[in-house]
């Protein structure tokens, strides 16, 4: 079933029960950055649903009074045994709301409590398109589609088969500025990771999962237009700042960061999905592939860190090595 299909025939299930009225985004860790993109589509593009978006724990400790019957729960978790996600998944049911689960692993206990799983795709080969960012996006556009309408609907899907092209050619574009960055920030501890619009989220999973927990390094996400009302202030030389600089109508914010970083920083990587070549896809829907564009772009700086710190992504101390 594709991403249609399946939001139809949940829309179908609640027909007699009054429709979805509300969709609430549940994971946790990288799985939850992933549903950053469709949370600010919502945010931006609906006039009647709601959007909530959950690490899973907080959905199960501080559950939205509005989960019902009426609800539609995306659950994401990779590994599909997450507990926090898997109780998230099980609540969601037990109150009869719809839910889609995704995961790769096809044996996840998360599966058990779906209305609907999505097995993905996974790695490098794969098309963007099959990976659980744009898939969550793709099924909360189906979800305006049917419910509301979406004027950019036809734009959105030219730009879903745009976007793998993209990255392929961009990822070969910064092949060379990677081992750059990683040869010039090896010995770094501390990133400022900055971004606006749907890519914030990417923002703050860069800095959580691909910074602290793969590399232990400090890191921090910076809103681009937030910058300006606080963390300027530890602008220097000496501080190293990562800015994910966006196609679309939150460029501007992104674009003050830079002028200022370029005055007052000198330690400073701009990922300029513009100069990477986004532009090809239709302006209405640019702006919410910017992180999925991102996503891949900076799998590659990482890796480049990771190798010269001789650090490898997978490594953890804690997670899956002790009880928390
Ligand atoms: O997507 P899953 O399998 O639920 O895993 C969640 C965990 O995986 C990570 O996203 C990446 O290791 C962690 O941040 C998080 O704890």
């Amino acid at each position: 079933m594709n991403s249609k299909e399946i939001i139809s025939s949940l829309l179908e299930n609640v027909k007699e029960k009054g429709g979805i009225k509300q969709i609430f985004l549940v994971a946790c860790g990288g799985s939850l950055v992933d549903m950053y993109p469709a949370k600010y589509f919502f945010d931006s593009e609906s006039t009647t649903l709601h959007v909530g978006m959950y690490t899973a724990n907080e959905f199960v400790y501080a559950t939205p009074k509005t989960l019902s019957e009426n609800s539609l729960v995306i659950v994401c978790s990779h590994g599909g045994n997450t507990p926090e996600s898997v109780a998230a998944a099980r609540l969601a049911r037990a109150r009869d709301a719809q839910t889609v689960t995704l995961t790769h692993n096809d044996q996840a206990q998360l599966i058990d409590y779906a209305s609907h799983n999505i097995l993905y795709a996974w790695g490098n080969d794969t098309n963007v398109v099959d990976n659980p960012m744009a898939i969550i996006l793709s099924l909360c556009v189906e979800v305006l589609e049917q419910v509301e309408g979406y004027a950019s609907y036809a734009d959105f899907q030219r730009g879903m088969e745009q976007i793998n092209g993209v990255i392929a050619r961009a990822r070969l574009q910064v092949s060379d500025r990677c081992q750059r960055f990683a040869r010039r920030f090896q010995d770094e501890n501390l990133f400022y990771i900055l971004s606006s619009g749907a890519s914030y989220g990417h923002a703050y999973g860069f800095a959580i999962c691909s910074l602290m927990e793969m590399q232990w390094l400090h890191a921090a996400p910076i809103h681009s237009g937030e910058y300006f009302h606080g963390p300027f202030e530890v602008t220097d030389k000496e501080t190293p700042f990562i800015l994910l600089m966006n196609e679309g109508r939150t460029r501007a914010m992104d674009e003050r960061a830079s002028d200022f970083l370029a005055t007052y920083g000198e330690k400073v990587e701009v990922v300029d999905a513009k100069e990477l070549g986004i532009g090809v896809l239709p302006p209405d829907v640019v702006e919410f592939f910017n992180p999925v564009l991102f996503y891949s772009i900076m799998c590659e700086y990482r890796s480049a860190l990771a190798e010269i710190r001789q650090h490898p992504l997978e490594t953890r101390r804690y997670m899956g090595q002790v009880a928390y």
